[in-house]
């Protein structure tokens, strides 16, 4: 079976590319073997602190994010870095080409019961000339140069994409490297199958609410089939099912709380989760648009996010087009 660094350097990918590939599939190693550890690594539970979101952070967010960003800070290829668990951008001393911008643990609700969890990593080229502001990450999705996930379940599973296929890896425990076990993902255009966290339905705006409610209806319905839904807590691990299998997931705008409309981030969740689906052949969007166009105006925000089986997102998308935007 070919092993991951072969594989990037078959499909082009610069050497410098490359050497941030690997720093990000080292951690996830490390990410990999702790949890797998479970309570005997001591890092189930929560810590004390609240990262920027205002969100506790659990021990493995800690743990996790320390190892990513020492590591890609190390690099000489890399020359910030920006995280779900850092306020603001954290600039190396290494004059690198790379940003990098993660999740280093999604799905942290999972931790603590044995479920499947994930890191998500984006990574775009350092505009010429800036040296140091958050402004250089302030790029749509379609800039990114690579974007992945690893999730980490029964299996410790890498998905990434150079801009090519969309390459699944599986992490072969006895040898610790990652060797693919799927030289391209294909997501099938049509889908029976759907994800929301019905929990919220009476916050949802009438778009959501009605392309739900039909969904429902099954075969006696508009839709004339039935569905079935599923829910994983993690996106990372809601979005490799559909890169598996097919399907939609949606995380909508809701009105539960008026500070944050949305819940996904835009730029280190939804805009590498839509490059893979995209390349995989299915559509991301906000409802209203691509999410890879989308020109982020903070490294924190916050996004609607619609993506998976090609044609079950245009249909979500045909429901809100019949409605005024909430937002
Ligand atoms: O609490 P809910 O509504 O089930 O939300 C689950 C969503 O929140 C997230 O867990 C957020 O990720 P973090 O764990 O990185 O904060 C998504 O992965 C997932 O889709
Ligand atoms: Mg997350
Ligand atoms: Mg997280």
């Amino acid at each position: 079976m070919k092993r991951l660094l072969p594989t990037l350097r078959a499909d082009q990918t610069s050497e410098s590319l490359i050497s941030v590939i690997n720093t990000i599939h080292i951690a996830a190693k490390e990410i990999s073997f702790r949890l797998h550890q479970g309570a005997l690594a001591g890092v189930l539970g929560s810590t004390l602190d609240e990262n920027i979101q205002g969100e506790t952070q659990k021990k493995l967010d800690v743990v996790a994010n320390q190892l990513l960003k020492t590591l890609l800070l190390e690099s000489p290829n890399v020359h910030a870095i920006a995280s779900e668990e850092e306020d603001s951008i954290v600039v190396s001393p290494n004059s690198g080409h790379y940003l990098v911008a993660f999740d280093p643990l999604d799905g942290s609700s999972n931790i603590d019961i044995n479920g499947s969890v994930g890191t998500i990593f984006s990574i775009l080229r350092k505009p010429e000339g800036e040296e140091t502001g958050e402004s250089m990450f302030l790029q749509p999705g379609k800039a990114q140069v690579a974007a992945g996930y690893i999730v980490y379940g029964p299996a410790t599973m890498l998905v990434m994409t150079t801009g090519k296929a969309v390459r699944t890896y599986t992490l072969d425990q006895t040898v610790g490297e990652f060797l693919l076990t799927r030289e391209t993902a294909e997501i099938p255009r049509s889908t029976r199958e759907f994800a929301i966290n019905m929990s919220n339905q009476r916050h949802w705006a009438p778009p959501v609410k009605e392309y739900v409610e039909d969904l429902l209806k099954g075969e006696t319905g508009p839709r004339k089939k039935n569905f079935n839904m599923r829910w994983n807590a993690a996106m990372v691990s809601d979005v490799h099912r559909i890169i598996t299998r097919g399907g939609l997931f949606t995380y909508p705008w809701d009105d539960r709380n008026g500070k944050k409309p949305f819940k996904l981030r835009l730029m280190y969740e939804a805009a590498p989760m839509a490059l893979l689906i995209e390349k995989a052949g299915g559509k991301a969007t906000d409802g209203y648009q691509r999410i890879l166009d989308i020109v982020p105006t903070d490294i924190h925000q916050r996004v609607g996010v619609v993506l998976g089986s090609a044609s079950e997102v245009d249909k979500c998308m045909d429901y809100h087009a019949k409605h005024p935007k909430p937002f």
